[in-house]
C-alpha cells in the first residue's frame, strides 16, 4: 500500500512520544527530526516538510495542553492537527447535474477514474455521460468506450475528429439527458505548453462545474511543481489520488494536494471500477498513523476536549435516537473493519443490555455479512437521505435498490433496522450506569471495551 514506510515511521514517532515520561525542546527537536526523516523518505516536498515540522516546534513552545490532557498527548495532537492540515478538511462532491473535467499527466489513471467516478454517481441515482476527449492517445477513444460500457453510462466520441473542443461541444450536445458529463482529456507531461494550450482551451470554451486533478500517488515529489503549473492554467477545482494501492513513496500525491490547496473528493485503490472510495483525511490519516478505529473515532472526540455540557449533548443525540443514517453509516463504518466487530460484541455484556445477549462466532460472521450489504445500500443514498431517512419513500427504495444492486426487500430491512436501532437507543438512555459510563469515557477520550465489562 502507498505510504506504507511513512505509516510505519509516523507510528514509531507516535510510540516514542507516548512512551517518552515528560517532554522537553530536546524531545520536541528530536520529533521534529524524525518526522522530517519520515515525510522526506516519503518523497513529500522539502518546503512542506520544514513548514510543518516548523509550526510543530512553534505550537508546542508556545501553546499549553488544555485541562486534562498529557503533555504527549498535546504533541500528538498537534502533529496530528499538522498532517491533517496538508490533507484539507473533508469535502463532498455535490450530487448534482453539472460537467466534470479531468485533467492529468500522462498515465496517471484519467480514463479508469473517468469509468469510477461515472459509477459513483449512477449508484447515487444520476445518469452519466462520458465524453472521450483524449485525442492524442491511440486507443482512449475505444479504452473510454468500453468502460461506459462496464459502468452502463452513455458514451459519446469523434474517433477521427483532432479537435476535442468540436467533439465535447457535441457530446454535451447529444448527451443533454445526461445529469452528469464526465470528459476525458488527454494526458500531458504539464511542461508541454502545446498541451496545456489545449485544456486552457477547454476550458475557457467549456466551463466545466468542476475540474478534477487525477494525480497517481505512486509518483515523487516532482508531482509538486507540475501540479502548480496545471492549477495556474485552469485553477483545479478539486483532486482524485489514483494507485493507493500500488507500492510506492506516496508523498508527491501529498505535495501536489498541499500545492494545489484543493480538496481530495476520492481516491483510487485498484484496477477495478469498484476500487473508488470517498476521501475522509482523518479516516485517511488514521489508518496512516496506524491508529485502530476505536482510537480514531476516540481521537477525534479527544481532540475537541469534550467538555461536560459537549459530552451530554452528543451522548443526548445519540441515546435520544436523533441520530441519522449519516451517524449510523460512520458508527457502522468504523466497526465493520474485520474482527473489531467480534472483539467488541464478545467484550460487550450483551446480556446487561435490553435485548441483547452473547453472540457466538457465526452470528458475528453473519453480522458482519450484513454490515457489509448495508453500507452498500448505503452508498447509494443520497446526502440528503442519509442525513433525513425520513424522505425515503416507495419511489426512492426503488431507486436505491437499482443503484446499489440490492433487493428492495433488503433496503427495507436496513430501514426497519435503523429504526430499532433509534428504539433500542432510547431504552439504554434509562440505563444510567451506561449512559454515566459512556459520558465519562467520551470526555476523557479512553473509552475502552474492557470499561464495558464493568456496566452493572
Ligand atoms: N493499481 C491501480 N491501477 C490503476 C488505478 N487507476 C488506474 N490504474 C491503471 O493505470 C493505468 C493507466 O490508467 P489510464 O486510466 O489508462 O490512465 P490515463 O491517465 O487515462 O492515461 P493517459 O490518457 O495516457 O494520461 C491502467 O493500467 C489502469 O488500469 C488504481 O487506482 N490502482
Amino acid at each position: 500500500m502507498v505510504l506504507e514506510n511513512l505509516s510505519s515511521s509516523l507510528k514509531d514517532v507516535f510510540k516514542k512520544i507516548s512512551g517518552s515520561s515528560y517532554i522537553d525542546k530536546e524531545t520536541i527537536k528530536e520529533v521534529s527530526k524524525d518526522i522530517q526523516r519520515a515525510l522526506l523518505k516519503a518523497d513529500v516536498n522539502v518546503k512542506l516538510v520544514i513548514s510543518l515540522t516548523n509550526r510543530l516546534q512553534e505550537r508546542a513552545a508556545t501553546e499549553k495542553p488544555p485541562a486534562g490532557m498529557s503533555e504527549q498527548d498535546f504533541i500528538l495532537k498537534i502533529i496530528y492537527e499538522e498532517l491533517l492540515s496538508i490533507l484539507g478538511e473533508e469535502s463532498r462532491i455535490e450530487l448534482k447535474p453539472q460537467t466534470i473535467m479531468l485533467v492529468g499527466l500522462y498515465g496517471n489513471g484519467k480514463t479508469t477514474t473517468a469509468g469510477k467516478l461515472a459509477r459513483f454517481f449512477i449508484k447515487k441515482g444520476l445518469s452519466v455521460g462520458l465524453i472521450a476527449a483524449d485525442v492524442h492517445r491511440p486507443g482512449a477513444y475505444e479504452q473510454l468506450e468500453q468502460i461506459s460500457k462496464q459502468v452502463n453510462s452513455l458514451f459519446y466520441g469523434e474517433k477521427n475528429e483532432k479537435d476535442p473542443v468540436k467533439i465535447i461541444k457535441n457530446g454535451l450536445d447529444r448527451l443533454g439527458d445526461a445529469k452528469v458529463k464526465i470528459i476525458d482529456t488527454s494526458g500531458r507531461d504539464s511542461l508541454d505548453d502545446e498541451l496545456i494550450d489545449e485544456i486552457k482551451r477547454i476550458k475557457n470554451e467549456i466551463k466545466p462545474d468542476e475540474v478534477l486533478y487525477v494525480v497517481d500517488a505512486t509518483l515523487g515529489q516532482q508531482v509538486g511543481p507540475q501540479a502548480k503549473v496545471l492549477n495556474d492554467a485552469v485553477s483545479i477545482s478539486g483532486v482524485i489520488i489514483t494507485k493507493m494501492d500500488g507500492t510506492g513513496k506516496g508523498g508527491g500525491a501529498l505535495s501536489a494536494v498541499a500545492e494545489i490547496k484543493s480538496p481530495v473528493y476520492f481516491i483510487g485503490t485498484g484496477e477495478h471500477m469498484e476500487d473508488f472510495e470517498v476521501f475522509n483525511p482523518r479516516k485517511f490519516l488514521s489508518r496512516l498513523l496506524g491508529m485502530g478505529d476505536i482510537d480514531a473515532l476516540m481521537e477525534a472526540v479527544k481532540e475537541t476536549n469534550i467538555t461536560e455540557e459537549e459530552a451530554e449533548k452528543s451522548l443526548d443525540k445519540l441515546m435520544s435516537g436523533k441520530f441519522n443514517l449519516k451517524d449510523m453509516y460512520d458508527v457502522w463504518e468504523k466497526f465493520s473493519k474485520p474482527g473489531l466487530l467480534k472483539k467488541i460484541f464478545n467484550s460487550m455484556p450483551l446480556s446487561r443490555i435490553p435485548g441483547g445477549d452473547k453472540l457466538n462466532d457465526s452470528e458475528i460472521d453473519r453480522a458482519n455479512e450484513k454490515l457489509n450489504i448495508y453500507r452498500v445500500i448505503l452508498d447509494s443514498m443520497t446526502y440528503s437521505e442519509l442525513e433525513n431517512p425520513d424522505i425515503i419513500n416507495a419511489k426512492r427504495i426503488k431507486r436505491i435498490s437499482i443503484g446499489s444492486g440490492k433487493d428492495e426487500r433488503e433496503v427495507r430491512a436496513l430501514l426497519k433496522e435503523y429504526n430499532a436501532m433509534k428504539n433500542n437507543m432510547k431504552m439504554i438512555k434509562s440505563n444510567r450506569n451506561f449512559k454515566k459510563l459512556l459520558k465519562s469515557q467520551m470526555k476523557s477520550g479512553n473509552f475502552g471495551l474492557e470499561d464495558l465489562e464493568n456496566i452493572k
